[in-house]
C-alpha cells in the first residue's frame, strides 16, 4: 500500500543522533541538518490547519539574526500569532521521529488524538528569507505538504512580519475584521497609506538611514519606499546593507543584533552627528534606533526606548481625543528591559508594567489582556496591540471638538500603521517616525527622556542548559539548588544592582544579565554571576 507520508520522510532522512527542539523561535540550527525537519514541519502544518477547520496557517523559513550558515522554520497561527504551545511539543516530537514508518505512525497518532479528519482540506502559506539554504529547505517542506495533501501558496521571499500579515489577511478576508489585501502590494499600500495619514501635516526632521542587515528587509524596504512618496511625506530614507546577492553577508557586521549586542553602529556607517539611523535584523521583525551625539558618541535607542516613546504617544492621543476614561494603556517587558525604562514607564508615564518570560509569544499574550498593550523586547522585537473593545471604542467615538476629531484621526491611522499580527521592523520604524515628527523630536530629545542604567549581557557555555530552571518571569533560578542564593549575595554588593541568569531558548548557553550604577560595576557584577553559573554547570 502506498504511504506518501513515509515516502516523504524517507526522501529526507534526519542526520544520526541529532535532537531538535521547537524553541522560542521555532526550529533553528545549522541549515545542513534541517532537511528532515522541514519535511516534518510540512506534515505538522497540514495537521494544524485541519485541526483549525482548514484555516490558513503559515510557515516561515528563516533564522532571523543568526549567521548565514544557519536556518530555521516557524509556524504561524491563523491570526498571525506564534504557534500554540501544545503544538510546539507535537512539532518537537515529530521532528525527532527517526524512521519513515515512525513519522507516518506519529502523523496518524496526532490525527487520532486531536480528532483530525485527514480527508479535510488543509491550507498553508509559505515564505522564506534570503538565506542560500532557503530554496533547498523549501523543497523539503513542500514534499511534506504534498505528502499530507495540503494546498499551499508559496510567496517566495517575504519578511517574517509580511508572512504573518498574509496569513491574517487570508483568514479574515470577507469578514468585518478583514485585515488587508493578501498580496505584497496590499501590504505596502496599507502601511504607506496609514503612514501618510498618521503623519498628518507633520514633517520629519531630516532623513533616516536604515541598515537592512543584508537580509530580506532590504528589497522589501526598497519596494515600500516607492509607495511612501517622499515628496508627500518628506521622509527621505537611505537604505544601506541591502545586498542580498551575497547571502554570506547576512547579519555580518550589521543589523539590529550586531548593533544591540556590540552597542555600536555597523563599521560601514557613514552618518554624521544627530542623524537618525535604525537597523533591522535578517528577517525584519526587529528594529533598533541609534545616532552619534555632538561628541561623536554612539547612542542606542533600543526596544525599551521604542516602547516608552510609543506608549507615551498613545497616552497623549487617547487623552487628547477624549477616550482616557475608556482606554487603559499598559507596557509589557521582559527581565532584559533596562531598570531605568521600567521606572520611567511607572513613574513618569504612570502606566502599569507587566514582566513576562523572554520570547515574543509571552509578551504578546500578556499584551492581549490590555486595552492597548505596548510590548517590546529590549532587542527591538515588538509592537502595540489593541483589544476588540478598544478598537470598537475608537471606531465609534464621536469627538466633541475639532481637536478631539483631529487626534482621533491620528489614533485611527496608527492602528492601521501597526502590524498587529506581530512585531514588524518596517511598520515599527514608520511608527517611530510618526511619533518623532508629532513631538518635533530628534534622537537627542528622545534619548533625554531617561538615562539607561549601565548593563552587560554575557553568554556562558554550559554542558546542559536544561538544569537551569527559573521562576518569576525568569528573574530567579530555582535550579541548580543554591545558585540563586549566591547570585543574590553578589547583587547586594552593588549600587542599583540587578542580575539574573536563564537558559537561552535559542542557543546552547545560559545568558547572564546585569545592571548597576556604573559601567564598571555592571561589568563586574555580570562577570561574578557568570562565574557562579560556570561553577554550577559550565563546560
Ligand atoms: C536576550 C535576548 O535578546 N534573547 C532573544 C533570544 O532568545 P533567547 O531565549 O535568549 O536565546 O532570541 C529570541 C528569538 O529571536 C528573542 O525573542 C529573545 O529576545
Ligand atoms: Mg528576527
Amino acid at each position: 500500500m502506498s504511504n506518501p507520508v513515509a515516502d516523504a520522510a524517507r526522501k529526507h532522512p534526519p542526520p544520526e543522533g541529532h535532537v531538535y527542539t521547537y524553541g522560542t523561535a521555532g526550529f533553528r540550527t545549522k541549515a545542513d541538518v534541517l532537511d528532515s525537519v522541514l519535511t516534518r514541519v510540512g506534515l505538522i502544518a497540514a495537521l494544524r490547519s485541519r485541526k483549525l477547520g482548514g484555516r490558513y496557517v503559515g510557515v516561515m523559513i528563516t533564522a532571523s539574526h543568526n549567521p548565514p550558515q544557519d536556518n530555521g522554520v516557524k509556524l504561524v497561527e491563523p491570526m498571525g500569532d506564534m504557534l500554540e504551545e501544545s503544538w510546539e511539543a507535537i512539532s518537537t516530537e515529530m521532528a525527532n521521529q527517526t524512521s519513515p514508518e515512525a513519522v507516518s505512525e506519529y502523523y496518524q497518532c496526532v490525527a487520532e488524538e486531536q480528532k483530525i479528519d485527514l480527508s479535510k482540506p488543509a491550507n498553508v502559506i509559505v515564505a522564506r528569507d534570503t538565506r542560500a539554504s532557503g530554496a533547498r529547505l523549501l523543497g523539503c517542506l513542500v514534499d511534506g505538504l504534498k505528502a499530507a495533501g495540503a494546498e499551499y501558496r508559496d510567496f517566495g521571499f517575504l519578511t517574517t512580519p509580511q508572512l504573518h500579515y498574509m496569513v491574517r489577511c487570508f483568514n479574515t478576508a470577507d469578514t468585518p475584521d478583514a485585515y488587508g489585501v493578501p498580496t505584497e502590494a496590499g501590504y505596502y499600500e496599507k502601511f504607506s497609506a496609514a503612514f501618510k495619514k498618521a503623519m498628518g501635516s507633520n514633517k520629519p526632521n531630516g532623513g533616516l538611514t536604515v541598515d537592512c542587515a543584508n537580509g530580506v528587509g532590504g528589497p522589501k524596504l526598497n519596494e515600500l519606499i516607492k509607495y511612501l512618496h517622499v515628496t508627500e511625506t518628506g521622509l527621505e530614507i537611505s537604505v544601506v546593507n541591502d545586498n542580498v546577492v551575497k547571502p554570506e553577508a547576512l547579519n555580518v557586521d550589521c543589523g539590529a543584533d550586531y548593533v544591540k549586542t556590540n552597542q555600536r553602529a555597523p563599521p560601514t556607517s557613514k552618518t554624521g552627528p544627530g542623524d537618525r539611523c535604525c537597523s533591522l535584523d535578517g528577517d525584519a521583525d526587529r528594529v533598533v534606533y541609534y545616532f552619534k551625539d555632538d561628541q561623536n558618541v554612539f547612542r542606542l535607542l533600543d526596544g525599551d526606548r521604542i516602547a516608552t516613546l510609543v506608549a507615551s504617544f498613545f497616552g497623549d492621543l487617547v487623552r487628547t481625543s477624549g477616550l482616557a476614561d475608556q482606554i487603559k494603556i499598559g507596557v509589557v517587558q521582559t527581565a532584559y528591559a533596562n531598570g531605568a525604562a521600567t521606572d520611567y514607564v511607572e513613574k513618569n508615564l504612570r502606566l502599569p508594567v507587566t514582566c513576562t518570560p523572554t520570547g515574543v509569544k509571552y509578551l504578546h499574550h500578556a499584551a492581549q489582556k490590555l486595552d492597548i498593550g505596548v510590548y517590546f523586547e529590549a532587542n527591538g522585537h515588538g509592537t502595540a496591540i489593541f483589544s476588540h473593545s478598544t478598537l470598537n471604542a475608537i471606531k465609534n467615538y464621536k469627538p466633541k471638538s475639532p481637536s478631539e476629531a483631529e487626534n482621533l484621526e491620528i489614533l485611527r491611522a496608527c492602528i492601521d500603521l501597526i502590524n498587529q499580527a506581530v512585531g514588524d521592523a518596517l511598520s515599527d520604524f514608520l511608527l517611530v517616525e510618526v511619533v518623532l515628527a508629532h513631538k518635533r523630536w530628534g534622537p537627542q530629545e528622545w534619548l533625554a527622556t531617561y538615562t539607561d542604567l549601565p548593563n552587560r549581557l554575557l553568554k556562558v557555555l554550559v554542558s546542559d542548559r536544561t538544569i537551569f530552571k527559573t521562576t518569576d518571569a525568569e528573574r530567579k533560578l530555582t535550579s541548580p539548588e543554591g545558585v540563586q542564593g549566591q547570585i543574590d549575595k553578589e547583587v547586594q554588593k552593588f549600587r542599583q544592582g540587578r542580575s539574573f541568569a536563564r537558559a537561552s531558548g535559542t542557543e546552547d548557553a545560559v545568558r547572564v544579565y546585569a545592571e548597576a550604577a556604573t559601567k564598571a560595576e555592571a561589568e563586574d557584577l555580570a562577570r561574578k554571576v557568570a562565574e557562579i553559573v560556570k561553577a554550577a554547570g559550565g563546560k
